[in-house]
């Protein structure tokens, strides 16, 4: 045989080895659609991310347990769509998944990443997550701001009442993100008035340069520089940067000069007083830097604000779409709250079974983080017997997750708060991470350490909203007219702001 025909058949040969390895190699990762150069299956997703994935997963998913593979330009991405496999990736591998991607955006606005929220998985990120735990939100610290809350709730009341006495309409929205706005950063800061304002439009700016895909994200590093570089979009992010850095550094040294005049009650401690003590006496190894405690307060105004003033948007709009839901839970409020009291107090709101379920329901269809925040793997992995290559991307659809049929039944989509209502003796599914049908808040090590905040925050709002005002719907529209979608973005507003009228209750 000629050596030109031995060759051939030769390398025939190994084509084919190399191909039938390829497949097995590929036939171990989770299903995936079709997918072109380059861009891998890019193309394949629209603005709003949760519902491209959940789509894909319905049409490729299927043989997948719950997994989809997806290369998503650079990025290898993993997305989680049912309980069932979310359940097996906290459960056995939460910690190969606890790391975040680090993106240009996150580096640039956060000092480097060094919040917790954006922070790689490591020793920091674990001091970082402790002090946030004890220290800034520990039920002790969250009952320290009762006061705040209340004058915050008095003030939404009485912005509402304006309202209703002129018989106008109200964009809840603007009315909202006020009251949570300026509870945070009284939080954080110990004031809010101009320091709320000025928050709110660093906010607002700094969610647009970090939503969607990031240049990074598609092209490798020179052409994503440059890119990033004749679009502008680096000279955005620097500008925004230098923005936050000139604001919180100011509040940083106001706070230090009070601290020199003499250090004031530990009950009385906004979060940077907390973190100006702490650096004093040593933060338990952690060296906190200037830059890591403005890292650190920008975090929890950026992570508690918009995931709760959206959250309170959604509830109105479904209470409103849900009027027999609304009237129940105004007669829960009315039963309560009795009339010889003029605010609701806190210690209330733990009667209010049903108050709690109407913010479930609303977190199962609605949750601010509909993707959490992305993970990412620092081991490979075999998870449902797939093989997850290490620096993976992992999204949890926790949006699809809460309208899986397989937890919810057969009517996913109906807002029914009953659904967490059970009987004497049975704990109704709860959001702390264990229910993994319902995760809003995630699960895990890097699950969400601000509920406890969150919820006196929000149940309050709310039931002093009701207590004080019937909200109707303005010029004649039906609660079927109500738009409900949501709009693209990291945190998932509605597209259509809500607009109602509210009306003075007489407290019966
Ligand atoms: C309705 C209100 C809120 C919702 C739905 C929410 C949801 C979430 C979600 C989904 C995550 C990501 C979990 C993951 O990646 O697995 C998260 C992380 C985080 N949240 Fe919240 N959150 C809320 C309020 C708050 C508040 C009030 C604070 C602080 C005051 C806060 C501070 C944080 C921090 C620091 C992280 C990062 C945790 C880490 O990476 O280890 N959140 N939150």
């Amino acid at each position: 045989m000629s050596p030109y025909v031995l060759a051939a058949a030769a390398a025939g040969v190994l084509i084919v080895f190399l191909f039938a390895v390829k497949n097995r190699r590929r036939s171990k990762l989770p299903p995936s659609p079709p997918s072109l150069p380059l861009i891998g299956h890019l193309h394949l997703i629209g603005r709003r991310a949760h519902r491209s994935f959940h789509e894909l997963h319905l049409r490729y998913g299927g043989r997948g347990g719950g997994l989809l593979f997806l290369q998503l330009g650079r990025r290898r991405t993993l997305v989680v769509s049912t309980a069932a496999a979310a359940s097996d990736l906290f459960r056995n591998h939460d910690l190969a998944f606890a790391s975040r991607p680090r993106t240009v955006a996150g580096d640039k606005l956060m000092y480097g990443c060094r919040n917790v929220s954006f922070s790689p998985y490591g020793e920091d990120w674990r001091r970082g997550k402790k002090i946030a735990v004890v220290h800034l939100l520990s039920p002790r610290r969250v009952e320290s701001f009762a006061p705040v809350r209340a004058a915050e709730v008095d003030a939404l009341v009485a912005r509402a009442r304006l309202a209703a006495v002129a018989g106008e309409a109200v964009e809840l929205r603007e009315l909202l993100y006020g009251y949570t706005n300026a509870v945070v950063t009284r939080a954080a800061t110990g004031t809010a008035g101009a320091t709320a304002e000025k928050l709110k439009q660093l906010l607002g700016n700094s969610s647009a340069l970090v939503a969607g895909f990031q240049p990074e994200d598609v092209l490798p590093d020179a052409p994503a520089r440059f890119v990033r570089w004749a679009t502008g979009i680096d000279k955005k992010l620097d500008d925004m940067a230098e923005a936050w850095d000139k604001f919180l550094s100011e509040i940083v040294a106001s706070h230090e000069e009070k601290e020199r005049g003499g250090a004031g009650r530990e009950d009385d401690e906004d979060f940077l007083d907390v973190l100006l003590r702490l650096r004093e006496e040593g933060a338990g190894g952690l060296e906190l830097t200037d830059d890591r405690i403005k890292a650190t307060v920008e975090d929890m105004i950026a992570a508690a604000t918009e995931t709760s003033s959206q959250t309170l948007e959604w509830t109105m709009a479904e209470l409103v779409a849900n009027p027999r839901v609304m009237a129940k839970l105004q007669d829960e409020i009315a039963r309560v709250a009795t009339t010889d009291q003029p605010a609701i107090a806190e210690s209330d709101l733990n009667k209010m079974e049903y108050l709690r379920a109407v913010f479930k329901e609303t977190l199962r269809l609605h949750p601010p983080a509909p993707l959490l925040v992305p993970h990412e793997s620092t081991a490979p992995a075999v998870v449902q017997g797939y093989e997850v290559p290490a620096k993976t991307t992992l999204f949890i659809n926790v949006w699809a997750i809460g309208r899986d049929p397989a937890a919810w039944g057969d009517a996913p989509e109906e807002f029914r708060p009953e659904r967490f209502v059970v009987g004497d003796g049975d704990a109704p599914v709860d959001f702390r991470g264990t229910d993994y049908q319902f995760i809003p808040f995630g699960a895990g090590r890097r699950m969400c350490p601000g509920i406890n905040f969150a919820m006196p925050v929000l149940e309050l709002a709310l039931a002093s909203l009701l207590r004080h005002f019937d909200w109707e719907l303005p010029g004649g529209m039906r609660p079927a007219d109500l738009d409900m979608d949501e709009a693209p973005g990291l945190t998932t507003p509605r597209r259509v702001p809500l607009v109602l009228v509210p009306r003075c209750k007489t407290l019966a």
